[in-house]
Order: C-alpha cells, then structure tokens, then sequence
C-alpha cells in the first residue's frame, strides 16, 4: 500500500468572501507545486452549497507534510496567502489510503479497445511468425514452445487491462520475468522485438489511433527494457508480484463524435 497521506482540509468560506478565497488558493497553490513533499493536490467546491469547499492535498508521507513542507520556506509563503482563512476551516485531517480503491469505467482499457482477446490473439500470431523469420531474433527463439504466442497474448491482454488469464494459468509477474533469465538479451534484439511488434500491430489491424498507439508503445520500451535487464548477468530475480496494469497515458483515448 502506497504510503502517501491524503490531507483534507474543509473549509466553510462566506460569499462575499469566495474571490478573495479562491485567488489566495491560486497563489498558494505555486507553493504547493513546488513543494517535492506535495504528489497533488486539487480544490472542489460544493455543487449543493457554494460556501463549502474542500482542499484535498496528497503529501509523500504524513511526516514529509508535517516535517518538510512545514519547516520549509515555502510554507512561509503558502500561509501568507492562505493563513488568513484558517478561522473558516471546518475539519483538517490526514487520511491514509484503504485497499478499497480502484477506478470506475468511465475510461475503456486498452485491452477492450484493442479488440479484446481475439486482437492479441491476431498480433502474437503476426509477431511470432515474423520472429522466426527474423535473422536477429529467429535464433533467440529456436525452439520455441507451441504455446508461447498465445501466452504473451494472455500476458498482453492481461496488462492492457483484460481478464488475468495468464496470472491464473501461468504465474505472475515474477514467473515471467524468471522466463528471461540468462537470456542475455542484446539491445539490438530488443529494439528488433520492439519493431517486429509495432510491425505486427500494423498487421493485425489494433487500432492505430495516436493514444492507443502510444501507450501500446510505451508498454513494450518499458518491457522490453525489463526483459534486458533480468536477462543480463548477476540478476537477482524479483519476488513475486501482481503483473502490472497498463492504462492510458497523459493523453486520454479521442472519442470525437
Ligand atoms: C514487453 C516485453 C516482453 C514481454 C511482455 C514478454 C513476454 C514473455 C512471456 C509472457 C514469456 C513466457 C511465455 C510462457 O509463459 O510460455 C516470455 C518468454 C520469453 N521471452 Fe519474452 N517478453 C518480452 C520481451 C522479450 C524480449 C525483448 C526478448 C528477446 C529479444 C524475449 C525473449 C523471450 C524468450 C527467449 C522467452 C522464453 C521462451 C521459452 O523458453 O519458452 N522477450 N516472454
């Protein structure tokens, strides 16, 4: 569990006092953003009753907030601008995340988006096949099991978002890792894994829109440089652990009418 501290921080501010409240929160908020105990923050104010607001800071750690960010000189400035509210404060407190969290389904994965099972299915069939013919990569997968393609396309789907096949069938994070061991992996090799994939991406038709796209490559740098990294010498493989989720990256997929 994440040991970010979530500040709330509820204030009841009178109208005609709601401009001069709002402009102090805007100057203080450059404090904020400067601020490298601070991961966010983000002030709400009520749909129902306009007098509530709420500032919602996240800090590092409750300690970072209360023995960094309030011993620095930043804070100074941050309580020159926002100090003169404090009589309006209703509650401050720090909150610390539960397991109960996740996100709603507002966003679709990159799994669904994708086109689901059946697209990755496509793609690591494309891939493999364009792998074997390859003269920097064919030798690294001699051999090759019958099943491999379709479990780097349970893998896929899985981080992208899809059901987590390959964790119930195969392993997690780590089984795949230990996959790469001693593998030695060249950077040449990767960067060919890299193209082939984008290649094969073409080929089996994934979307080709510019945020999709973008996160799919993000995943395979990411990766890739992983599958490098434990396959090189003296690696101490990872203990076990979930298989990452893939999400969109800054930029959210386009659905223009
Ligand atoms: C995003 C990057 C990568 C992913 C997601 C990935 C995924 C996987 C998975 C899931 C397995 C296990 C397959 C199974 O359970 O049967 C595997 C094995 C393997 N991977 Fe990767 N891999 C990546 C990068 C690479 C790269 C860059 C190379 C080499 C250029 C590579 C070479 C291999 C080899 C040789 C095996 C073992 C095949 C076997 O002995 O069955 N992988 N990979």
């Amino acid at each position: 569990m994440t040991a970010h501290t979530v500040e709330y921080i509820r204030y009841l501010i009178p109208e005609q006092q709601s401009a001069q409240f709002l402009a102090a929160c805007t100057r203080a908020a450059v404090q904020l953003a400067a601020a490298p105990q601070c991961v966010d923050y983000e002030l709400a104010r009520s749909e129902e009753d306009f007098e509530h607001y709420v500032l919602r800071i996240t800090w590092t750690s409750t300690e970072d907030h209360v023995e960094g960010f309030r011993e620095s000189e930043l804070f100074t400035d941050y309580v020159a601008d926002i100090g003169p509210f404090d009589r309006f404060i209703e509650e401050t407190r720090h909150y610390k995340p539960t397991t109960v969290r996740g996100t709603g389904a507002s966003l679709p994965t990159l799994y669904s988006w994708a086109g689901g099972a059946e697209a990755f299915t496509r793609l690591t069939e494309v891939f493999y096949d364009k792998v074997l013919k390859d003269e920097v990569l064919a030798p690294v997968f001699a051999g090759l099991a019958a099943e491999h393609a379709s479990h780097v396309a349970s893998w896929l789907g899985e981080v992208f978002g899809g059901p987590p096949s390959y964790s119930e069938t195969q392993g997690g994070h780590g089984h795949m890792v230990a996959r790469h061991l001693g593998k030695g992996i060249t950077e040449i090799q990767r960067r060919r894994w890299v193209n082939l994939l984008q290649d094969a991406a073409d080929e089996a038709e994934l979307p080709t829109d510019a945020e999709f796209r973008s996160a799919f490559v993000a995943y395979a740098e990411w990766g890739t440089r992983l599958a490098v990294y434990f396959s090189g010498p003296d690696v101490v493989p990872p203990a076990e652990q979930p298989i990452p989720r893939w999400t969109w990256g800054p930029p959210p997929p386009h659905r223009g009418e």
